[in-house]
């Protein structure tokens, strides 16, 4: 496993936002959290990711501890938004961004790597001269991710990453997402409240409700006979294969 989560509990005043949550993400495994708006989601992935202390329950990372470094932990975990733009420097083009983080990590042959990565989420010399503005929101979503798998993270939490995208472009980065996996080993959190894109890019998936876990299981199963009435509904609000949008 590379992460395993136990009886997290997360209180703001006297909001229960997460309530005794467990789960785990095997090394190269992927895992979706799904639920509405305010179920918990993002409390849990800002905890697994270093950037909110839980109330109460235990995260194993890896090999990481309270002390790790910002560097190992960097390596070991990495988290990608819904807003790309907000996170990239706008006046820093595709390129010098990677070569940067390459950088930080000490990596040797940063030119090669560097369009390895471009590659890895279908990206070319050209996108590598371009400022963030430059590109559209799937281009610039494909960029963060390939900053995030630049230092060769053991796990990806994906944050809502595809929820700003049209479809169309949404059905891209969730194969480049699946394509990824299987490239690096690397694993992934996947954070959604739309149940309908965790089918290419996860194995298992935790439905959350009010702070807590629903239903889990593989995905598959999830999608074909849900067992929780809350489940039932986020499934049945999903367009069926061959469904086809009538013109008003
Ligand atoms: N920093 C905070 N201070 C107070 N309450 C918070 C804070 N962060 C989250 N909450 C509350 O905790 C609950 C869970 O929020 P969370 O963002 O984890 O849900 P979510 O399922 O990810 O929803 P969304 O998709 O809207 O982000 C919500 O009721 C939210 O208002």
């Amino acid at each position: 496993m590379i992460l395993e989560v136990t009886d997290l509990r997360k209180v703001f005043g006297s909001h229960v936002a997460v309530d005794g949550v467990s789960f785990g993400v095997g090394s190269g495994g992927s895992l979706a959290i799904v639920g509405e708006s305010g179920s918990g989601k993002t409390t849990c992935a800002r905890i697994v990711a270093g950037l909110e202390r839980a109330t109460a329950g235990t995260i194993r990372l890896g090999d990481l501890t309270d002390k790790s470094d910002r560097k190992s932990r960097a390596r070991m975990v990495q988290m990608v938004f819904q807003d790309p733009y907000q996170s990239l420097d706008r006046r820093q083009t595709v390129a010098s961004c990677l070569d940067e983080v390459l950088k930080f990590h000490g990596r040797d042959e940063r030119p090669r790597r560097t369009k390895e990565l471009l590659d890895l989420v279908g990206l070319d010399q050209r996108h590598a001269k371009a400022l963030p503005k430059q590109l559209s929101g799937g281009q610039r979503q494909r960029v963060a991710i390939a900053r995030a798998l630049a230092p060769e993270p053991r796990l990806l939490i994906l944050d809502e990453a595809v929820a700003a995208l049209d479809v169309s472009i949404q059905a891209q980065v969730l194969n480049l997402l699946a394509d990824a996996r299987k490239a690096t080993g690397v694993g992934y959190l996947f954070i959604t409240h739309d149940l309908s894109v965790v089918r290419h890019v996860c194995d298992d998936v935790i439905v959350m409700h009010r702070g807590k876990i629903v239903e889990a299981g593989p995905v598959e199963k999830v999608l074909t006979s849900p067992e929780a009435d809350y489940t039932r509904k986020l499934v049945g609000s999903i367009p069926r294969p061959g469904w086809v949008p009538t013109r008003a």
